[in-house]
């Protein structure tokens, strides 16, 4: 298994550019199985996540062609599968995201569940509540969704009792192509989700209310397939800010866009931080200060990113002053606080909140990856580390973060892959 081995430092300075986000390359990807036409993908990440969702699509029979820009061409003319099975889905769990279209368009998907995961039990019932109230029938059997449908699905009024970002998405897919009008209520409003209804939309979906937490879907008979970037990954883009405010740096992050990214800001801003932006850049500047610990409590967007949550926490272990983290959205997502403890972070956990008190420094150790953003939250801590830390089981941030280490080292950072 890889290990990234990172030598603690000075301040993170330079400019590094910021790529396609994955969070909505992959419910675009899924939504090309809509498409009768081929469907071309741009600004993919290169990240393990993408592959495995384009090894999806191969298994069921689809076309895919990448270009060397990382342009991606699905062509499902030629599916003769309709299952997602156990060993690609185990491995990621957004494969759930074929549910929908597949069934949309072929009436029939065998999709495995999903299951828990290091940051919660990340059920699937508003899904498949969803698609039921669309008229089709869903068993589980053997450790698959079962779905099915008789001829179209059918426009339904749907309350999702939960904000759910994959649900929405899934709902959205499958609302397209069914027979008459569906309102989604309560949709998730995450940029990601108005990404993927935009390139519903090129692709002659009739989809009213986007970015907003009602959906309203004329189902149209078929959808063609359409040129699509996807949009810059504001996860990336608030994970660098991070790691250049917690080592009291200054970077520049291009090809990204700062409206996407309003709450993370903020808390940088009261963190210390300067923002700068430009239409297709942001700019953090700590001048040389050290970040001061903020409060904050994730919660669907606009409000704090859970995605954002660790690497804020890493902030924290060495800020001045003392900020509490609360986490509403998965239920074990504050497990890297024990590795920050380990590296000499000084982190309570009370219920659903971390309390963390600001070190001066933190002592390089030994650390294990158990999810993408604990994992990002280890490298931060380790760029601000007295002496070599050495973190495990990177395979996490290979699914999330592109060439993170060349990325890095281009600012300034000391931190080498070794293969094991
Ligand atoms: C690939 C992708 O885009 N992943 C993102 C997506 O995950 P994902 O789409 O899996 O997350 P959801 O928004 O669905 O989860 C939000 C909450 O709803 C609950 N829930 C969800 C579905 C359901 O049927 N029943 C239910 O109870 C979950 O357990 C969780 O507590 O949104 C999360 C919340 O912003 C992000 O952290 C993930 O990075
Ligand atoms: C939790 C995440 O991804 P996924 O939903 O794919 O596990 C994430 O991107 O932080």
């Amino acid at each position: 298994m890889d290990k990234l081995i990172i030598t603690g430092g000075g301040p993170l300075s330079g400019e590094i550019r910021i790529s396609g986000s994955k969070n909505s390359a992959l419910p675009i990807l899924a939504a090309a199985l809509l498409a009768e036409t081929p469907m071309q993908v741009g600004n993919l990440p290169h990240l393990h996540d993408i592959t495995t969702m384009l090894a999806l699509l191969r298994c069921m029979g689809v076309g895919v062609t990448i270009d060397e820009r990382l342009c991606v061409e699905v062509d499902n003319d030629s599916i003769t599968d309709y299952t997602a099975p156990y060993e690609l889905v185990k491995t990621m769990r957004a494969s759930i995201l074929v549910l929908g279209p597949m069934l949309a368009r072929y009436g029939e998907a065998n999709v495995s569940f999903p299951g828990g995961c290091a940051i919660g039990s990340r059920p699937v019932d508003i899904h498949l509540r969803g698609l039921e109230a669309m008229g089709a029938d869903i068993e589980v059997d053997g450790g698959y969704i079962r779905a099915r449908s008789k001829g179209r699905l059918k426009g339904t009024h749907f309350f999702m009792d939960t904000v759910t970002v994959g649900g929405t998405e899934n709902l959205l897919m499958a609302a397209v192509l069914a027979e008459g009008k569906t309102v989604l209520e309560n949709a998730a409003r995450e940029p990601e989700v108005v990404d993927l209804a935009n390139c519903l939309v090129a692709m002659g979906a009739n989809i009213e209310g986007i970015g907003t937490d009602t959906l309203t879907i004329e189902g149209v008979p078929g959808l063609t397939g359409c040129r699509f970037d996807v949009m810059p990954d504001r996860i990336e883009t608030g994970t660098y800010l991070v790691a250049a405010a917690a080592s009291r740096g200054s970077v520049k992050l291009k090809d990204t866009n700062e409206k996407i990214l309003e709450s993370v800001l903020l808390k940088l801003e009261e963190a210390g931080a300067h923002i700068s932006c430009g239409s297709d850049w942001v700019a953090l500047d700590m001048k040389g200060n050290r970040p001061k610990a903020v409060n904050l409590k994730t919660a669907p967007y606009p409000a704090f990113p859970t995605d954002m949550q660790a690497q804020f926490t890493a902030m924290n272990a060495v800020s001045e002053g003392t900020g509490a983290v609360t986490e509403t959205i998965f239920e074990n997502r504050l497990i890297q606080i024990h590795e920050l403890n380990r590296m000499g972070a000084s982190i309570k956990l009370e219920g659903n909140t971390a309390i963390v008190t600001g070190v001066e420094k933190l002592k390089a150790a030994p650390v294990m990856a158990t999810d993408l953003r604990a994992s990002a939250s280890l490298v931060i801590a380790g760029m601000v580390a007295e002496g070599e830390t050495m973190v495990d089981r990177i395979y996490h941030i290979d699914r999330g973060y592109e060439c993170i280490e060349e990325k890095l080292q281009m600012l300034g950072a000391n931190i080498r892959r070794v293969p094991g």
